[in-house]
């Protein structure tokens, strides 16, 4: 399995935004930050949008992300997370089912597993996630956050911290991210964060990467984590 970096940066595909000007910008950050292996990148958009549009979009998301070094997933969309060679995906309560998208992406390349996250909201259904097989778990709303419409209410960093001592795999947080949270999310047991806004709202994207980079690896992850498939191994632990 790749190792799994911890900050995960989500496409905005919002009307007017530019998420490939924010993704090149979020690159040449962790690039001089010498922090590439720390990015992910996850290719999300709109649920109104067709598959053609998520494609075009992921199309041009991975390569820029393998020519930099970044993992690169997609977003509920696993076949075209295999179309575009991505490293996996994401899938949540409304995908598929994360044993059936397991099923899918362990078709991408035998030699590599995909990388697979699924969202959990609460301890019960993060175990119900890895006992199915995912790699991580995307953790939230951990706060109050405009980018995404119907979401539950915030859980905060207690919510996190739920989650993260039921599992054993690492805990993504996400909602409302910005970088003066990440420390509080860190301690809660979170071993990264997930951002939209945070990046792609900001005025200078590359700086606010940068930022989250830092904050991101200013803790060590809380333990080395441990899943069906074998150990998890966080950046720079050695094989
Ligand atoms: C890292 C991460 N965590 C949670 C989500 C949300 O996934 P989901 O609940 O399926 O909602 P959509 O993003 O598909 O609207 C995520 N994408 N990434
Ligand atoms: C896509 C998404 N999923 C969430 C969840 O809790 O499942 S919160 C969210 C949006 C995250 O955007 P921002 O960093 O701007 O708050
Ligand atoms: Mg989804």
């Amino acid at each position: 399995m790749p190792s799994l970096g911890r900050l995960h940066l989500i496409t905005d595909t919002r009307p007017g935004r530019d998420p490939l000007g924010v993704l090149r910008a979020a690159l040449s950050a962790a690039r001089a930050a010498s922090a590439v292996d720390q990015l992910v990148v996850q290719v999300r958009v709109e649920d109104s949008a067709t598959d053609r549009e998520a494609y075009d979009l992921a199309s041009r998301v991975a390569p820029l992300c393998a020519e930099a070094g970044a993992t690169c997933l997609v977003n509920d969309r696993l076949h075209v997370a295999l179309a575009v060679g991505a490293a996996g995906g994401h899938v949540g309560a409304l995908d598929l089912p994360v044993d059936a998208a397991r099923r899918v992406l362990g078709c991408a390349a035998p030699d590599r597993p995909a990388l697979l996250g699924a969202t959990a909201r609460t301890p019960e259904a993060g175990r119900a996630a890895v006992a199915a097989s995912a790699d991580y778990l995307g953790v939230g709303p951990c706060f109050a956050t405009a980018t995404k419409d119907g979401l539950p209410a915030p859980i905060g960093g207690a919510g996190v911290r739920a989650v993260a001592d039921a599992v054993g795999v690492p805990v993504v947080a996400i909602g409302g991210v910005t970088v003066e949270r990440v420390p509080e999310l860190l301690a809660a047991g979170a071993y990264g964060v997930a951002v939209v806004g945070a990046v792609s709202n900001a005025a200078d994207p590359a700086r606010a990467t940068t930022e989250l980079l830092a904050a991101v690896s200013e803790a060590p992850p809380r333990h080395a984590h441990r899943h069906s498939k074998g150990p998890f191994r966080p950046e720079g632990a050695g094989a």
